[in-house]
């Protein structure tokens, strides 16, 4: 398959849903809760509609899981071989609370790994994307497009942790890793500035599911970083167990 063929038509289908989740972003709009109390927003919604429509257009026999549409059986999952992975909204509670620091992940997988990844923070203008062994890129805030890379560790180390998120197990890693400052980021964010060279690692011991992980993990992995379980295997993606190992996300340096 060609990635850079459809590359352009799935920046295009992020943007379209950007625009629409950044819209709900800015009215007076409502939150609801899921089944296992993680909230959500007609941005979602409204997100997941574009995608799951954009990319149909743009490959009808590939499959597509959603975080709003992840009611697939494992009967059915254990036969894609390459699929659609996405995230409508990641990082709910930092569009809920209006940090700004929410994203729209629309990945591609083929066995087991994120390809090709767009990721968008609609609220602070900026997009990245990847194909994995041909480079990653961002848009920034003026529009203005460049090749981003994983840079060597700083000293200081730049560690980014979840701030809903940082548990003991996270706090006593971090401390293990001596000299550093911590920088905070949302959801798939985390991995984007590591793919930028704005931060150097990103450990990750708590819950997340395939669709918070797979666009950004593309990004990471296109500019030169990897995304690795305390096993040292890789992060795999369409396993029957949707939910993530724990993980550390940083340059190629660490591993
Ligand atoms: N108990 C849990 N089970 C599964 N995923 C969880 C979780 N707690 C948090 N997450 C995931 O962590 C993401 C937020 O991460 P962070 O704190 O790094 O911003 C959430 O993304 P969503 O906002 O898409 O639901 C959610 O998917
Ligand atoms: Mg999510």
């Amino acid at each position: 398959m060609h990635y850079n063929s459809i590359l352009p038509d799935v920046i295009k289908v992020a943007d379209e849903a950007s625009e629409k989740v950044l819209h709900i972003y800015q009215s007076d709009f409502k939150v609801n809760y899921k089944e296992d109390d993680s909230p959500i927003t007609a941005a979602d919604l409204a997100s997941h509609d574009i995608i799951m429509r954009g990319l149909r257009n743009i490959s009808r026999d590939i499959p597509i899981l959603s975080e709003e549409g992840a009611d697939i059986s494992w009967e059915e999952r254990k036969h894609w071989r390459r699929f659609w992975l996405i995230d409508p909204i990641d990082g709910t509670k930092d569009f809920t609370q209006r940090t700004g620091e929410f994203t729209v992940n629309i990945a591609l997988i083929e066995d087991g790994v994120p390809v090709l990844g767009v990721v968008t923070a609609p609220a602070l203008k900026e997009a990245f994307w990847g194909i994995k062994g041909e480079g990653a890129f961002k848009r920034d805030r003026t529009g203005h497009v460049h090749r981003i890379r994983t840079s060597e560790p700083r000293d200081p180390l730049r560690i980014v942790a979840s701030k809903n998120h940082l548990n003991d197990e996270t706090r006593a890693f971090i401390d293990g890793l001596g000299a550093h400052e911590t920088l905070q980021a949302g959801s798939s964010l985390k991995f984007c500035r590591i793919a930028e060279g704005h931060a150097d690692i990103y450990p990750r011991m708590g819950p997340t599911s395939e669709w918070d992980t797979g666009a950004a993990h593309a990004v990471l992995l296109a500019a030169g970083g990897n995304v690795k379980t305390f096993e040292g295997d890789a992060l795999a993606y369409g396993k029957e167990q949707i939910l993530n190992p724990n993980f550390i996300a940083a340059g190629n340096w660490y591993f």
